[in-house]
């Protein structure tokens, strides 16, 4: 087992939002035996305080680590993201302190993409209200407003990892599938991407949205938007709750211009399972309303665990920072025999000279070193002769620019 300048029992990790046991159990199997796991997502001055000592943070959508909340975690070298989503974190301020944030691009992918298509169904068939009808002692036995998904149009908004996996399940189903991205992407099977999103909107039966919050995604869908829909269309977002108004939306319902809506996240979200859920979009028995559980099955949330677990401790272990949303990407070898240093620095100039000189000063070997920049981030990792660390790591902390200096031996 690879050993950390400092103890590992002294390695704080902190566990937000219920995050499955399996990131526990990859953290103690690689010696890191102080976690704190936390059922909810913290808030204000709870979560900078409980932050002010943790190395390691891991939360899902619902903390957000905003530059505050940042300047208070001094010690922190890594946020651990166990979701797919990332902007509840302020990556920029994360990064601008030398804090690594890794995330799980893929693992609830498949759950997302099933729940939206099982929604769109359900809508296609009227079975929201039917159900909530039932439910009150009435009987809506009616072929009206009911259709198969069999010939229908899917838009899918965004065709990443799930817009595309949703693109494969609705062709089986024999949907004729159109998308709207930003960039040009591989269609897969008969799916055909369009030029521009009002095309989109005019011509599809089922429109489902699978952006990222971006500046450029906040409210693309606004009453505009809406209005362009066809007549009797269905909408589901389980994207992010800043992508749509939901004013219009809920008017587009009401008037019964559109058949139904699904709808898994909000611009505003309950912060914990005991608040209350408010929404223009309640008690419209044609909305499926549901609260942000696109990737929570059982299987996304294990194999989440898992993965950002495993990204940390390599990042604690080795130093590597692959598939880090925020940092420069270094691929690391093991380092037996040698001591590894990872000096984390502003990217400006003559950082790098001051660095090999100490090497040079204290006549130091450097047997490896491995170097990523960004516009504003340099990542060096260097590797010298076992216990020759001891003897520069303190010059190497001095030198200006220098952010977070680690050794792994
Ligand atoms: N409801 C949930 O529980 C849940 C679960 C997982 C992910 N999500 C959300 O779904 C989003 C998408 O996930 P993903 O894994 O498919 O992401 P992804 O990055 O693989 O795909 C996003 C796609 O959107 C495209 N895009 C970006 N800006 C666009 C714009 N303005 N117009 C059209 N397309 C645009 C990108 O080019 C990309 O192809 C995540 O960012 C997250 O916010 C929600
Ligand atoms: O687990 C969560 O809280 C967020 C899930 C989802 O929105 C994601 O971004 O992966």
């Amino acid at each position: 087992m690879s050993k950390t300048s400092l103890d590992k029992s002294k390695i704080k990790f902190l566990l937000l939002e219920g995050i499955h046991p399996s990131a526990v159990e990859v953290l103690k199997n690689a010696g890191y035996t102080n976690v704190e796991t936390l059922p909810g997502a913290l808030q204000g001055d709870e979560l900078k305080e409980k932050i002010a000592d943790a190395h390691f943070v891991g939360l899902r959508s619902r903390t957000q680590l905003n530059a505050e909340a940042l300047a208070a975690a001094q010690k922190l070298v890594a946020v651990g993201a166990f979701c797919i989503g990332t902007n509840q974190i302020d990556l920029e301020a994360a990064r601008h302190k030398g804090v690594a944030v890794f995330n799980a691009p893929y693992s609830n992918t498949r759950s997302v993409a099933e729940l939206v298509l099982a929604e769109a169904i359900l809508l296609l068939r009227g079975i929201p209200e039917k159900n909530a009808a039932a439910h009150r002692g009435g009987w809506m036995k009616s072929a009206t407003n009911s259709y198969e998904a069999r010939g229908k149009t899917l838009g899918i908004v965004g065709y990443g990892s799930i817009g595309s996996q949703l693109s494969v399940l609705a062709e089986s189903l024999g949907m004729n599938v159109l998308f709207y991205d930003v960039v040009a992407k591989l269609p897969l099977g008969n799916a055909q991407q369009v030029g521009n999103l009002h095309d989109l909107l005019g011509q599809c039966d089922i429109v489902s949205l699978h952006v990222p919050d971006l500046p450029s995604t906040r409210w693309m869908i606004g009453a505009k938007e809406i209005a362009a829909l066809k007549p009797g269309a269905i909408f589901i977002n389980a994207s992010r709750g800043t992508v749509v108004e939901i004013e219009p939306l809920a008017q587009a319902i009401k008037s019964g211009r559109l058949l139904g809506a699904a709808v898994d996240v909000f611009p505003s979200e309950p912060k914990s399972n005991k608040d209350e859920f408010q929404s223009p979009l309640r008690g419209l028995d044609n909305v499926l309303l549901t609260p942000h559980i696109g990737g929570s099955t059982m299987e996304a949330q294990a194999n989440i665990g898992l993965e950002v677990a495993e990204k940390l401790v390599k990042y604690s272990d080795n130093g590597s920072t692959i598939t880090s949303v925020n940092f420069p990407e270094v691929a690391l070898p093991e380092h037996p025999g040698r001591d590894r240093i990872l000096h984390v620095h502003k990217n400006v100039p003559g950082v790098m000279s001051a660095i090999n000189q100490v090497f040079s000063d204290a006549k130091i070997n450097v047997a490896a070193q491995y170097l990523q920049t960004d516009d504003a981030l340099g990542y060096v990792v260097i590797d010298t002769d076992a216990g020759a660390s001891a003897s520069v790591i303190d010059k190497l902390r001095a030198v200006p620019g220098t952010m977070r200096v680690r050794v792994l031996f």
